[in-house]
C-alpha cells in the first residue's frame, strides 16, 4: 500500500512557478477555451470560481482559480459540528500572553491510527481567523493516512515536514513534500494527506512529524528582492504546483471543513478531489529549502534574518509582515571581526523556531528536530552560553554552517499558547538557564 503511494508519488509531474497563471487538464479538452463558464462546460463538467482574494484587490496580489469538476462544490448535505481534539484557532484567549522564553521538546508519540487532521496539536497564535488576521503554530504527528478530506476556510497551511514524506492529494492534483520541503495549501482548498513511509525512514516512529504555520491574513507571497536585484532568495521557478489529477469515487467520503475555529464535517456521497481541469492562480505549492539562494554578508557583522525570508504575508503596514516563513540554510560564514552567530536582541516581532534536521548554531543544545522554541515580542534571546563563548574565541576562517535546517515563524504580534502547549510535559524546564553563567567580562579603563 505505501510503496504504491511512494511510487505514485516519486512519479509526479509538476508547473514551474509562483504565483503563475498555470492551466492543467487530467483529460484533454477539458479546459474551456476563450471563456471561464461557456453554457456547457467540455465533457459534461461544472465550472467552478475558487476566490482566495476579494475579486477587486490588485491584479497583482489577486488570486483565484476556475475548477471544471465532475459535481459542483455545492452539492453537499450540511455540516455538523466534530471534536476540535488538540486544534485550535484564533483568538487564543484560554492563557495569558507569557513573556518568558519557552521551549519544547518534539511531540510524545500519536495513539495508534492517528491521521494528519487528529494529529494536529496547535502551540499558539495570534490575531482572528473571522478577521482575516493573524497565524497559528500547529505541530503534528501522525502515523496513518487520512481516508477523510480536510479543508480550512480559516487560512492557508504551510507544512514543514520534519519526520516523514507526505503525499497530499489535493483538489488541483498531487503534491509530494518531503522533510526539508514545505507546501502550502491555500485557503479553502480540499486535501487528503497519506503517509509516503510507515515508519519514519530511519526506524523511527511516528512515521511523520512536523510543523504547520497556518495563516489567516493575506496570502504568502515572495519578498520583494530591493537591492538585491532580480535574483535570489527563493527563485520562482523552483516552486512546484500539481497537475490536475482527479477521483472519480461515487460513495461516501468524509469531509471536515474547519470554519472560524471549529471543525466541521459531512459525508458526501462523492469524493470532492473530482476536478478533471483547473485554471488560476489560487493553487497548492511545494517549494524545496535547499533550493534557497542564502544571501549573506562578505565583510563584517550578522545580517539580520529577514534576509532568510522565503515567503511573507503582508499586513496593511509596508514592511510589517502578519508572518514571515525564514529559512537558515547552510551556508558559508566569513565576517571578519565579527561575532558570527545570531546576536543577543530583542525583537518587536515573535518568533517561532524550529529545526527540520541537525543543530542550529545558536543553541548548543537543547534545541532538538521535531521541537521548537518561542521567544515572544520583547523577549531577551541569543547565543546560548556555550555558544557565545565558543564563537567569542573561534578563529575566523571561512566556515560552512551545513549541520541543520532551522526555520523561523516571525509574526508581527506576540504569539498566546493553547492551554495545552502552556502545561505540555515535553515543555522544557529550566530553559533559562542556557543564559546563565554568562560571565562578567566588562574592565573600564579607569
Ligand atoms: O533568535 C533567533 O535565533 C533568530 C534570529 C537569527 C538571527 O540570525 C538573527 C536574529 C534572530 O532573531
Ligand atoms: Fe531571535
Amino acid at each position: 500500500m505505501n510503496g504504491d503511494i511512494r511510487k505514485i508519488a516519486e512519479g509526479l509531474s509538476y508547473l514551474s512557478g509562483f504565483g503563475n497563471e498555470h492551466s492543467s487538464e487530467a483529460v484533454p479538452g477539458a479546459l474551456p477555451e476563450g471563456r471561464n463558464s461557456p453554457q456547457r462546460a467540455p465533457l459534461g463538467l461544472y465550472a467552478e470560481q475558487l476566490s482566495g482574494t476579494a475579486f477587486t484587490e490588485p491584479r497583482a496580489h489577486n488570486r483565484r482559480s476556475w475548477l471544471y469538476r465532475i459535481r459542483p462544490s455545492a452539492a453537499h448535505p450540511a455540516f455538523t459540528r466534530a471534536d476540535n481534539g488538540t486544534l485550535r484557532s484564533a483568538p487564543f484567549t484560554e492563557t495569558v500572553p507569557d513573556p518568558n522564553r519557552l521551549r519544547w521538546s518534539p511531540l510524545p508519540e500519536p495513539a495508534a491510527g492517528t491521521d494528519f487532521l487528529a494529529g494536529l496539536w496547535t502551540l499558539g497564535g495570534n490575531g482572528d481567523a473571522t478577521q482575516r488576521s493573524g497565524m497559528a503554530v500547529h505541530l503534528y504527528h501522525a502515523n496513518a493516512s487520512m481516508d477523510r478530506v480536510f479543508s480550512n476556510a480559516d487560512g492557508e497551511l504551510l507544512i514543514v515536514p520534519e519526520r516523514g514524506g507526505l503525499l497530499l492529494r489535493t483538489e488541483f492534483g498531487m503534491l509530494r513534500v518531503e522533510p526539508a520541503e514545505v507546501a502550502l495549501i491555500p485557503r479553502g482548498v480540499r486535501f487528503r494527506v497519506e503517509l509516503l513511509d510507515t515508519d519514519s525512514g530511519n526506524g523511527q516512529s511516528p512515521a511523520a512529524r512536523g510543523y504547520v504555520c497556518e495563516n489567516y491574513g493575506a496570502p504568502f507571497r515572495l519578498p520583494d528582492l530591493g537591492p538585491i536585484g532580480a535574483n535570489g532568495l527563493a527563485n520562482v521557478r523552483d516552486f512546484r504546483a500539481p497537475v490536475a489529477a482527479y477521483e472519480d469515487v461515487e460513495g461516501p467520503v468524509e469531509v471536515v471543513n474547519k470554519f472560524c475555529g471549529n471543525l466541521w464535517t459531512a459525508v458526501y456521497d462523492h469524493s470532492p478531489l473530482d476536478v478533471v481541469a483547473w485554471h488560476g492562480n489560487h493553487v497548492p505549492y511545494v517549494y524545496d529549502l535547499r533550493r534557497f539562494n542564502v544571501i549573506g554578508s562578505i565583510s563584517y557583522d550578522h545580517p539580520d534574518p529577514s534576509i532568510f525570508t522565503v515567503l511573507t504575508s503582508p499586513s496593511d503596514t509596508p514592511g510589517l509582515a502578519g508572518v514571515d516563513f525564514v529559512v537558515f540554510a547552510p551556508r558559508w560564514l566569513v565576517g571578519e571581526n565579527t561575532f558570527r552567530p545570531p546576536y543577543f536582541h530583542r525583537n518587536v516581532m515573535s518568533e517561532y523556531m524550529g529545526l527540520v534536521e541537525g543543530a542550529y548554531d545558536a543553541k548548543a543544545e537543547g534545541f532538538v528536530p521535531g521541537g521548537g522554541s518561542l521567544h515572544n515580542m520583547m523577549s531577551a534571546h541569543g547565543p546560548d552560553r556555550e555558544t557565545f563563548e565558543k564563537a567569542s574565541a573561534a578563529e575566523l576562517r571561512p566556515h560552512k554552517v551545513d549541520d541543520g535546517l532551522a526555520f523561523m515563524f516571525e509574526t508581527r504580534w506576540p504569539v498566546t499558547l493553547t492551554p495545552h502547549a502552556a502545561r505540555a510535559e515535553h515543555l522544557q524546564h529550566g530553559y533559562d538557564d542556557v543564559w546563565q553563567g554568562l560571565e562578567r567580562h566588562y574592565r573600564p579603563l579607569h
